[in-house]
């Protein structure tokens, strides 16, 4: 069951956890149909994965970065960051068949007592304020998820039959996602379910209650083709 948490201050604690944000980039990108995944596209001269990275360096955890991505994409990558003089610390980790499969592999390098992120490559737009509402939030009630409110009215559709939805209880999901590293670890554990789209619902499936941090609609997945020019603006601003 997802819960809407309070929106916090981003003020740390004086004891900070040691944070960890793992940045999945394993995917292919079909619906982008582009030739270079879409992780590596530019968005003003510098590729989406990076905007991401630079976006977790500006939170006040200071996670350490986990960067997931396939072994076959590991040189190019090396490639781009040497064009881009591109220096942030981070750990890279062999992608998965599938999203579940790539986390997976990030988490086994997250210590137990940690506060984790999950994070999607492909949304290079969330705001440092978020991730560090996120990782607080996490802190206290172990299974958050940055989400905003439906603006559109919403239908469900079940065979020939549709019905309304209560548009304030709908909630559209993003990343980072963020947990207790021992709760989502553990999550992690059980087997793979073509029903988990997102980290969340690993967690829920293994009896986690999941608590809303408020996002932002900027905080877009880039997915389609068009979504690039309007990353581009978005990031101009
Ligand atoms: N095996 C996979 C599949 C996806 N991802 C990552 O999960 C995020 C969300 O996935 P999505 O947007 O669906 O990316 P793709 O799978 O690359 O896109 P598509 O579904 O269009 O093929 C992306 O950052 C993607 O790189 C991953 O790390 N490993
Ligand atoms: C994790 C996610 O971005 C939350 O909205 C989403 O579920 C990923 O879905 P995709 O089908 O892998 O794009």
């Amino acid at each position: 069951m997802l819960h809407a948490a309070p929106h916090t201050t981003h003020n740390l604690h004086h004891t900070v956890q040691k944070s960890y944000a793992i940045i999945v980039a394993g995917g292919s990108g079909t619906r982008m149909q582009s030739a270079v995944p879409k992780q590596f596209l530019p968005v003003n001269g510098l590729p989406v994965l990076m905007h991401t990275l630079l976006a977790f360096r500006k939170s006040q955890y200071t996670p350490n970065l986990i960067v997931v991505l396939p072994d076959s994409h590991h040189d190019y990558w090396a490639q781009l960051c040497s064009q881009h003089a591109f220096t942030i610390p981070h750990e890279l980790v062999s992608g998965g068949p599938t999203r579940f499969h790539s986390v997976k592999n990030g988490l086994k390098l997250v210590p137990d007592d940690a506060l984790v992120a999950v994070h999607d490559a492909v949304r290079p737009l969330t705001a440092p304020s978020i991730i560090d509402a996120a990782y607080k939030q996490a802190g206290i009630q172990g299974a958050v998820v940055v989400a905003v409110k439906s603006r559109d009215s919403v239908r469900q559709v079940k065979g020939p039959f549709t019905q309304s939805l209560v548009r304030d209880e709908i909630y559209l999901v993003q990343t980072p996602q963020t947990f207790k590293a021992s709760l989502l670890k553990a999550s992690y554990e059980h087997p793979y379910h073509e029903n988990f789209t997102d980290d969340a619902s690993v967690a829920e499936h293994a009896g986690h209650t999941v608590h809303i941090v408020e996002g932002s609609y900027q905080n877009f997945k880039i997915t389609f083709p068009e979504d690039i020019a309007i990353a581009e603006l978005l990031l101009k601003q």
